[in-house]
């Protein structure tokens, strides 16, 4: 049985100009989901917490970030379960693997069609969950191909809540020109498996960099720049972006391939 998230937005630390944690969607069971922003590759990461167990998931760690990350959890009493990626990313190395290093017990987490290593594969339609069997917190996994053939999209139907990596982002998607990159494969995917949820949910991307934070799935429907056109329009649209390569892609990628655990210098 599901129950109603109240509403509980707290802003805990701002730097030039935009949050860098905030605390999103808070339930009145004590469970909630921590925003947190890595500044060089605008990166969100997202600590969600079973307010009953205290154990959480973090999703999309930045090796860089690990440090601020694993002491977040602690000063939250927190104990970390998964550390789950949404794909393999091609911009910044994951900090997963550090964060296992760090904190005993935690598992990395990604999809079985990435192809990368991890403790646990996850394919469509599996469930995550920390706490209680019961009444713990439940994501549930999505197949979002397009960006990256293992694209996982994570659902908090608890928390109305859609963690979406770099499917969409806010008024805008993901790139399809690399990486199995494919914009018919998104188009699909975010319409049959995004869209499809309540109009309430909020909108967790994997990036912005624009400086907002999430958006629901009413708003994306209706302003999303690419997304709302048609197939055809929408494929025109992707092949013409032209984005220049993400500057640490020749490193990002293996070191993704192999949970972000860089070889020895
Ligand atoms: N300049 C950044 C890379 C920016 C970029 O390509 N972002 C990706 C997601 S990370 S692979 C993307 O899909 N962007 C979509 C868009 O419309 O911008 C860097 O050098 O790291």
């Amino acid at each position: 049985m599901f129950t109603r998230p109240s509403g509980c937005f707290l802003k805990t630390f701002i730097a030039h100009g935009r949050c860098l944690s905030e605390t999103k969607r808070a339930l009145s069971n004590g469970s909630f989901v921590r925003q947190l922003f890595e500044q060089i590759t605008s990166t969100y990461t997202y600590i969600i917490a079973d307010g009953k167990s205290r154990e959480a998931v973090i999703i999309d760690p930045v090796i860089t970030t690990v440090a601020r990350d694993a002491q977040l959890l602690k000063q939250l009493g927190l104990r970390l379960r998964y550390a789950i990626n949404t794909h393999v990313h091609a911009d910044h190395i994951t900090g997963s693997g550090k964060l296992k290093a760090l904190i005993p017990g935690c598992q990395s987490v990604i999809s079985k069609v990435s192809g990368a290593k991890a403790d646990v594969f996850i394919e469509d339609g599996d469930v995550i969950t920390i706490g209680d069997k019961k009444d713990g917190l439940a994501l549930e996994c999505r197949s979002t191909p397009g960006h990256t053939n293992g694209c996982m999209t994570y659902v908090w139907h608890e928390g109305a809540s859609v963690f979406t990596g770099d499917c969409v982002l806010i008024r805008g998607c993901g790139r399809t020109d690399f990486q199995q990159g494919d914009s018919n494969k998104m188009y699909k995917a975010v319409h049959e498996r995004i869209f499809t949820l309540p109009d309430n949910f909020i909108v967790y991307p994997g990036h912005d960099y624009t400086g907002q934070t999430s958006s629901t799935i009413a708003e994306e429907k209706n302003f999303n720049t690419r997304l709302t056109k048609s197939r055809e329009e929408f494929n025109r649209i992707m092949k013409e972006l032209k984005l220049s390569y993400p500057l640490q892609i020749d490193k990002a990628v293996p070191a993704n391939m192999i949970c972000g655990i860089l070889p020895e210098p």
